[in-house]
């Protein structure tokens, strides 16, 4: 959610949406449809977003940005001042360094203006206190934050470069220099700020040549170990203003040979918000790469059980593969994940709809009698993907014991919610009682799922098993393979 407080100098909001908006069109290649307009949504808690001001056709052009405007190592004169290659930097970093190069700049930089309506300060959850991240209690969301990794790679990749180049990199903000731990904490801030700005703003930009769709990935913090996989980044200027519904998506940005094209795909009404897609996010991703949550991604909400919570209900003394026999099986069949995620089912879902193919196989692995698994063993063979009423009663502790890792109960958290919840919350509450309500939002949502599986197990615990395929096997047609 973005308020006045995420904005540095919220006096000037309009001021500064106007500059912006005369800057992009005074930009060769610009080209802006008459029809849309930057609006101010900070009542609602969506910081600036853009609107319809007449109806738009479905497929009609809403704006185009050339290549050359989009913030990116590609356009930054930094990549002919700077030796190393920045590219050897990874998409991250790169564009980390690109941005506190222009930032730096200041007016001097060819993106001023839209350096202006960025965001400052952010509410996701690189940015939350331990106390904060305490309410998210037991959610598997807290371990993917990735803080120490990446001020490590700030620290390593950021920091030499822009110490040894103080030209390229004039200290801001009044700080004397970027010496010393006092300046090494003022970079690693302003590093994180512009990191956040990546992971909630930016697009992968594809080259010109493989013309596609908007890709926006979910990848987890900043930096991942798949760099080399990874598109470059880029910051596109009016296409990062778009906010995003779950259920109300009506533009997509199209990549094209000159341009980055957005259009609508629906038809917009005049008035109507336009919104892009962040894709199919629990709450939990939503609020750790963009810092808000809305009711409607509840649909997406997941559980995400992780090897170790299964392996200790199940009575192992650790979940490493070379001390576990039974995990080192998977393992060499390519079976074995580090956690599994089950999405919140969907209204006639079944189980073989919701639960990963691997964590059925993994839990029927641990339900094997010793002489079952040798057997197993010298066949190099798992078993198959098969719910009976010994995998249900293991998943049903599994659950169970994830549930008393929270704090809190459903019951507690939803009578707690209805206390706090002031109407429009989150977006009528600010700071640390914002970020509370949005812990509070996403751990219901886990334990709702948790809850919701466990009545889908009853059945089976009194029935004994799902349906067999004509070989005797379990049927095992419909299990998800998804992994972590
Ligand atoms: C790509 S930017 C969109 C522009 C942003 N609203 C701004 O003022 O700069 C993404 C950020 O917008 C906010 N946002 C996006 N969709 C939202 C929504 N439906 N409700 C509230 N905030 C939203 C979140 O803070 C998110 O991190």
């Amino acid at each position: 959610m973005s308020s006045s407080a995420h904005f540095a100098d919220p006096s000037s909001f309009q001021q500064q949406s106007n500059d912006f908006v005369s800057w992009l069109e005074s930009c060769p290649g610009v080209q802006v449809n008459p029809k849309i307009c930057l609006a101010d949504l900070r009542s609602t808690g969506a910081g600036r977003g853009v609107v319809a001001r007449s109806s738009i056709l479905e497929g009609e052009e809403l704006f185009s940005i050339p290549r050359n405007l989009i913030l990116a190592v590609q356009n930054s004169e930094l990549r002919n001042l700077l030796e190393p290659d920045l590219e050897a930097l990874g998409p991250w970093l790169s564009l980390m360094l690109v941005m506190l190069f222009e930032y730096s700049k200041g007016t001097n930089s060819k993106w001023a203006a839209y350096f202006r309506v960025l965001p400052t300060r952010f509410d996701t959850l690189m940015f939350w206190s331990s106390e904060e991240l305490r309410e998210l209690q037991a959610s598997a969301i807290v371990d993917k934050i990735g803080k120490k990794g990446a001020d490590e790679s700030i620290l390593q990749s950021i920091v030499p470069v822009v110490r040894a180049n103080p030209n390229l990199f004039p200290p801001v903000h009044g700080v004397p220099s970027y010496e010393g731990d006092a300046g090494a904490a003022t970079l690693l801030e302003l590093a994180h700020v512009m990191g956040s700005l990546i992971m909630a703003y930016a697009f992968d930009i594809e080259k010109p040549e493989t013309e596609d769709d908007d890709v926006d990935d979910n990848d987890e913090s900043y930096m991942t170990d798949d760099e080399d996989e990874q598109l470059p980044k880029g910051m596109v200027p009016l296409a990062d203003l778009l906010n995003a519904d779950a259920d109300r998506n009506n533009a997509r940005l199209f990549q094209e040979e000159e341009c980055l094209v957005m259009k609508a795909i629906k038809h917009i009404q005049e008035g109507e918000e336009i919104f892009n897609d962040y894709g199919e996010i629990p709450r939990a991703d939503l609020l750790r790469r963009y810092g808000y949550v809305t009711e409607n991604y509840s649909q997406y909400d997941v559980i995400e059980l992780s090897l170790g919570d299964v392996c200790q209900v199940a009575g192992l003394s650790d979940s490493d593969v070379e001390s576990q026999p039974r995990l080192e099986l998977l393992e060499a069949n390519d079976v074995l994940d580090d956690g599994y995620v089950i999405p919140r089912p969907a209204p006639n879902a079944s189980l073989h709809d919701i639960l990963p193919a691997e964590l059925v196989v993994l839990l029927s692995t641990l339900c094997l009698t010793p002489e079952e698994f040798e057997q197993r063993r010298s066949k190099n063979k798992p078993p198959k993907p098969a719910m009976e009423s010994i995998q249900a009663s293991l998943l049903r502790k599994i659950l169970q014991a994830k549930q008393a890792q929270y704090g809190s109960s459903l019951a507690q958290d939803m009578q707690l919610l209805s206390s706090l919840l002031p109407p429009n919350a989150p977006a009528a509450l600010e700071g640390s009682d914002r970020r509370k309500m949005m812990a509070l939002q996403v751990r219901i949502g886990e334990k709702e799922v948790i809850q919701a599986v466990l009545a889908m197990l009853e059945p089976l615990l009194s029935n004994g098993s799902l349906k067999r395929g004509a070989n005797g096997d379990a049927d095992d047609r419909q299990f998800k393979s998804a992994r972590v």
